[in-house]
């Protein structure tokens, strides 16, 4: 369990509102695979209109919760409940086109030999035909394909294609979206617009929407609520603002960035560092703890004659370092530096252009509002710089390694 620097973060997640019925409502779902379980004990809520994210690495189990949400997956134990029905539940499977559950995946695949409006029209199976013409050509309007109602697929480009198979998904007003990395086919600079676009037209419609993804900038954009996977489990859920600047553990903070890390010993609630001392309530004497920042929240000041910026309460000690390489990444530049207190390399974003040259000193100071500092374990020798985690697997460890230790 973390423990946070500062305790001052606002809460930004809204309370749902007292007596509405959730859209979506799932509790203690289970799946095995051979004797593998793949999804444990998983339990979610969507309100009308909310985004939620289900955000994990690869393998975690995000795909196989959709499916059983879906009905295309059975699940050995819990509850699908749309708009409080019951749609899995034990002894219970509704199919899933009796779920009023639209769904969309990556591989969209419109059908290539009907038109952009037969497409549409594909899922309304009510309503006369000038009222199945009407949605059609609204939802056309709505995602600004109408000049297209007569087109064949192969005549759109990726992104126009992914619009329409929004709109066909959308056409028989469903309660719930499930959408399974809908927009990882879509190349970087179409993929921003459409996010914004998909995301006006879903909370238009009302619908409750569960979208997987394993990129934590897609989730940030997207959801309302971020639901953090990891090995089949719900490991955190909140707004992203809270999931980023509370993390749970180590690995739910390595999940969104990479961070720097230092490690040292608690005396008394409290840790010895090169950047001064800090607060480890809680935490018993002797533990060893990780203290933990992402590179946007390290300062930088330039060397005076061998001398760093006097400490401060919000800054701390100020640590002396080497700048190894800097790289401009467009918004920000990163820099990265080989510290003088024991040769580990911190990296440092700083906004807009900083390019010191290799071999240039500068000082490095931890923002104490923005660290965490979480029970280490010697197994993981990290001190130093952690990639974003990549895998599950990896994932797992790290938080396995933090759960070791007392908290
Ligand atoms: N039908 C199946 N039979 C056996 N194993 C399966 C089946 N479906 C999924 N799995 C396994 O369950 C685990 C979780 O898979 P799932 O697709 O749910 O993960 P994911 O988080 O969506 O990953 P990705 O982002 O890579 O799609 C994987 O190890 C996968 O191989």
């Amino acid at each position: 369990m973390a423990t946070k620097a500062s305790t001052n973060a606002p809460t930004l997640q809204p309370p749902a509102p007292a007596g509405e019925t959730p859209r979506l409502q799932v509790e203690g779902l289970t799946r095995s695979f051979g004797g593998r379980p793949v999804v444990k004990d998983v339990s979610l809520t969507v309100m009308p209109g909310q985004v939620t994210c289900l955000l994990g690495p690869s393998g975690c189990g995000k795909s196989t919760t959709l499916r059983i949400i879906a009905g295309v997956e059975t699940a050995d134990a819990g509850r699908v409940i749309v708009d409080g029905e019951e749609m899995t539940a034990p002894g219970l499977h509704v199919p899933p086109e009796r779920r009023g559950i639209g769904l969309m995946f990556q591989d969209f695949a419109l059908f290539p030999h009907l038109s952009v409006a037969e497409n549409v029209a594909f899922g309304l199976t009510s309503g006369s035909r000038a009222e199945k013409r009407a949605r059609v050509e609204e939802l056309l309007r709505r995602v600004r394909l109408e000049r297209y109602i007569d087109a064949y697929p192969h005549e759109l480009s990726g992104g126009e294609q992914q619009r329409v198979a929004l709109a066909r998904a959308l056409a028989p007003r469903p309660r719930v979206m499930l959408m399974d990395e809908p927009f990882s086919g879509l190349d970087n600079r179409l993929r921003d617009g459409i996010r914004d676009e998909t995301l006006d037209i879903l909370k238009e419609e009302g619908a409750a929407v569960l979208l997987v993804t394993h990129e934590p900038e897609e989730a940030m954009r997207m959801a309302d609520e971020i639901a953090l996977m990891r090995g089949g489990r719900i490991v955190q859920k909140g707004a992203p603002y809270n999931v980023y600047n509370a993390p749970v553990d180590q690995a739910a903070a390595a999940f969104f960035s990479d961070l720097n890390v230092i490690r040292g010993v608690v005396r008394g609630a409290l840790t010895d560092t090169p950047f001064g001392q800090f607060l480890a309530p809680g935490i018993p004497d002797g533990t060893m703890v990780d203290i933990v920042i992402r590179p946007q929240h390290l300062k930088l000041d330039l060397d005076r004659g061998g001398r760093g910026p006097a400490p401060t309460p919000q800054e701390g000690t100020w640590a002396r370092g080497v700048v190894v390489r800097a790289r401009f990444l467009g918004a920000e530049s990163l820099v990265e530096l080989r510290m003088d207190y024991d040769g580990s390399i911190l990296r440092a974003s700083v906004p807009s252009v900083f390019l010191p040259k290799p071999g240039t000193p500068l000082w490095v100071a931890f923002r104490r509002d923005r660290c965490f500092v979480f029970p280490s374990s010697p197994e993981i020798s990290h001190t130093g710089l952690v990639r974003e985690g990549e895998t599950d697997a990896a994932a797992e460890a790290l938080a396995d390694a933090g759960a070791a230790a007392p908290r």
